[in-house]
């Protein structure tokens, strides 16, 4: 879907799996210096998410790749982004769609009993331009 080569993620579990998908929504950077793109414009945002695990839950799933898009995608799809409350400041940049993106997984793979955990979040702005959120060890619920 990214249609490019996937930076990869090193890690030793045993599991990973990766979820893309895309939505579309509409943004301002409001400063300045962000020139152009201080206006309110769209794009459709490509998003690559990477979930990794020791362990798998009743149903063989790391976790099910629906409830990952229902959690990105069900709720930014045909949004301003700039109205939604995780975004501080109002400055959803490539980079803070990521990082937002991260915490949302983060909280979805918290009620899972057998813990998996997301890796790597790629947030595809244009077709130039994308950005890569890694936690720290240990940044998570
Ligand atoms: N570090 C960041 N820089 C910029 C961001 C951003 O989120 N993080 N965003 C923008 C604009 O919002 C714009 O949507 C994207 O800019 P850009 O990649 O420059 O878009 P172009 O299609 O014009 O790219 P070209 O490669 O020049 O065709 C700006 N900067
Ligand atoms: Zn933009």
């Amino acid at each position: 879907m990214l249609q490019q080569f996937y930076p990869q993620v090193h890690h030793d579990y045993r599991y990973e799996l990766n979820k893309d998908m895309h939505f579309a929504a509409a943004h301002f950077i409001d400063d300045e210096r962000a020139g152009v793109c201080k206006e309110m414009h769209g794009h459709t945002y490509f998003v690559n998410i990477t979930v990794a695990g020791d362990d798998l839950d009743d149903t063989g799933f790391l976790i099910n790749f629906k409830s990952l898009k229902k959690q990105v995608h069900g709720r930014f799809d045909h949004t301003l982004l700039n109205t939604h409350p995780e975004f501080p400041e109002g400055i959803p940049t490539t980079e803070v769609v990521a990082k937002v993106i991260w915490e949302l997984v983060d909280e979805l793979l918290s009620q899972e009993k057998h813990r998996p955990y997301c890796l790597q979040v790629i947030v595809r702005e244009t077709p130039t331009s994308y950005a890569i959120y890694r936690p720290k060890r240990g940044e998570h619920r």
